[in-house]
C-alpha cells in the first residue's frame, strides 16, 4: 500500500469532520457570514505568506532539478494566482492593501504556520512535504466536492472560492505532492513513517483549527 493511501484510510474521520465544519458547509451552501468569509480571507492571506515560504525551503532541500523547479512553480502558483483570489475578495469586500498589509496573524494562524516553517526548516524533504500536503490536499477534496453541489460553483460570492479549488491546476500540484510523498517514503522504516504519519496528523489538525478559527473569528483573548 502507499503511504499515501495508508494516510488518506487513517485519517478520514478527521478529514469528514473538516468536511463537515459549519465553515466549509457554509461556503457549499452559500449561507456562511460574510464577515466570517472576511476574517478567513485576511488570515489566509498571512498563512500563505509563510505557506508559500516552505516552497522555497522545499526547492533547498530538493535533490534534483526537476523537484527545484516544481517547488519553484509551486511557490509562483501560490503567490500569483491563489493569492489573486485573495486579492480579488479584498475588493469585494473593499478591503485596502494597507489592511492586509497590517493584519496579525491570530494565535490559530500563528501556532500552524510556524509548526510548518519548524518542520521545513529543521526536517528533511519527507518531513517538508507530509507537513504542506494536508493543506494542498484537503482543500482539493474540499473543493472537489463542493464543486458537486448543483449551482455551488456559480453561487455571486462563493463560487470563484470553489473554482479555484476544484480546478484542474489545483489537484495536478496536489497530485505532484502525494506522489512525492510516496517516492520519498518508499522502503523506509515503520518508525521513520509513524514520525511523518504524526507530522501529517498535526497540520491535518491545524486545517480543523483554521476552519473553526474563522467561523468563531478568534483572534487574541486580550486587546493589548
Ligand atoms: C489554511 C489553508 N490551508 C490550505 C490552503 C490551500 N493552499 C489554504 N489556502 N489555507
Amino acid at each position: 500500500m502507499k503511504f499515501s493511501e495508508r494516510l488518506y484510510e487513517k485519517l478520514q474521520p478527521i478529514w469528514r469532520k473538516n468536511h463537515a465544519h459549519p465553515f466549509v458547509q457554509g461556503i457549499g451552501d452559500g449561507t456562511l457570514d460574510r464577515e466570517k468569509f472576511r476574517f478567513f480571507m485576511i488570515q489566509d492571506y498571512l498563512y500563505l505568506i509563510d505557506y508559500a515560504k516552505l516552497f522555497a525551503l522545499g526547492a533547498m532541500k530538493a535533490e534534483d532539478v526537476e523537484t527545484m523547479g516544481k517547488f519553484a512553480k509551486l511557490l509562483d502558483s501560490t503567490l500569483n494566482e491563489e493569492m489573486s483570489l485573495h486579492l480579488k475578495y479584498a475588493k469585494k469586500f473593499e478591503i485596502e492593501e494597507l489592511e492586509f498589509k497590517q493584519a496579525k496573524p491570530a494565535p490559530t494562524t500563528l501556532a500552524y504556520t510556524h509548526y510548518m516553517l519548524h518542520v521545513g526548516q529543521n526536517g528533511t524533504l519527507a518531513d517538508l512535504v507530509a507537513a504542506v500536503l494536508p493543506c494542498m490536499w484537503s482543500y482539493w477534496e474540499i473543493g472537489k466536492e463542493l464543486n458537486e453541489r448543483p449551482g455551488a460553483n456559480e453561487h455571486e460570492f462563493y463560487g470563484e472560492w470553489i473554482q479555484m479549488y476544484s480546478s484542474e491546476e489545483f489537484g495536478e500540484l496536489a497530485h505532484w505532492c502525494i506522489d512525492l510523498l510516496d517516492t520519498l517514503t518508499e522502503g523506509k522504516p515503520e518508525l521513520e513513517l509513524e514520525k511523518l504519519e504524526e507530522i501529517f496528523l498535526n497540520t491535518t489538525r491545524f486545517e480543523y483549527m483554521f476552519w473553526d478559527m474563522s467561523y468563531k473569528q478568534e483572534m487574541w483573548p486580550t486587546d493589548e
